[in-house]
């Protein structure tokens, strides 16, 4: 897919980053991923992102990445296909140009492993991704790659296929600045764990979307909530963060991890074999799965 047709479609509805399914050994299981991933395409996001975060891409393999980047593309009908790509700059280049060539639609850079790095340097990582591909590029600020708005407004700049810009830190103040001095330049999209309840936050800074993990297992609640926001229903959206939304979270904030062990608990709830996540993420406890299965409630399928 072009940059442009990418970014647009960025910008144009929600966003969801589908579970990767390992089976009982703990193996990618392309069969469930695919049957999840259809279930998800009969709602209106607007892309889906394999191997992302909630997909566990700190846990796969670099040659599972392209395998999961085709069975969604298999599975997600015209539903543009972006794929997570990180570690080290060299690792990212070989990742980001194995997605493309599995049929990627565009690329997510998640942050480098484990250290700190200046501004150039994290500049020149983006720069390596970028240049390695043909296909648009999101860069991911959160963690160890948190990027200034100089730093933003030079690469994008420099390489037409950066089209993207996610964030995951919550400094609001900074995401204006850098939505106030770029524009239209990039689409942002909002990245925290749970994006839902900063969405209105986030709204307000500039950026025109978000990523829902949540929407994993309750796509019609989570469309609904995005709905209502892009249309300014400020009740609604009250009615769904206190029903749906913070109980969720009180059971998120458990333990660490289960910002992604809870979603892909949600989705075995509706019925998807997505099994269990890989280590250093936990499973729910049985305690825990009841209180989820409680929350979802009258939005199981
Ligand atoms: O890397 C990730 O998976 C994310 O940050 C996307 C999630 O969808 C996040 O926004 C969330 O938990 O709602």
């Amino acid at each position: 897919m072009d940059p442009q047709e990418i970014k647009t479609a960025l910008g144009a509805g929600l966003l969801s980053f589908p579970v990767t399914a390992f089976d009982a050994e703990g193996a990618f299981a392309p069969e469930p991923f695919k049957a999840h991933v259809e279930w998800l395409s009969g709602y209106p996001a607007s892309a889906l992102f394999a191997a992302g975060g909630t997909g566990e891409m700190f846990s796969l393999k670099p040659d599972e990445i392209p395998q999961v980047v085709a069975a969604a593309k298999e599975a997600a009908g015209d539903t543009p296909i972006v794929s997570g790509c990180g570690y080290g700059t060299a690792m990212a280049v070989d990742i980001a140009r194995a997605a493309e060539a599995a049929g990627a639609d565009g690329i997510l850079l998640l942050p480098h492993y484990l250290t700190e790095a200046p501004q150039e340097g994290l500049a020149a990582h983006a720069r390596a991704v970028c240049n390695a591909v043909g296909i648009g590029v999101t860069i991911y600020n959160r963690g160890m790659a948190k990027y200034d708005p100089d730093t933003v407004a030079r690469l994008a700049d420099e390489l037409p296929n950066l089209v993207g810009f996610k964030d995951g830190s919550g400094e609001v103040g900074k995401m204006r600045q850098i939505t106030a001095k770029l524009g239209d330049r990039l689409t942002y999209l909002g990245g925290l764990p749970t994006a839902e309840v900063f969405a209105e936050a986030y709204l307000a800074a500039g950026f025109s979307t978000y990523s829902s993990a949540v929407f994993n297992f309750v796509p019609r609640l989570a469309i609904e909530f995005y709905d209502s926001l892009r249309a300014g229903n400020r009740a609604r959206c009250e009615e769904i963060l206190n029903d749906f939304f913070y109980p969720f979270l009180k059971l998120r904030d458990r333990c660490p991890g289960y910002a992604v062990s809870a979603i892909k608990a949600g989705v075995r709830i509706q019925g998807f074999d997505a099994g269990a996540v890989r280590a250093p993420l936990t499973d729910l406890t049985d305690e825990e799965m009841t209180m989820l299965e409680r929350i979802i409630g009258s939005e199981k399928r």
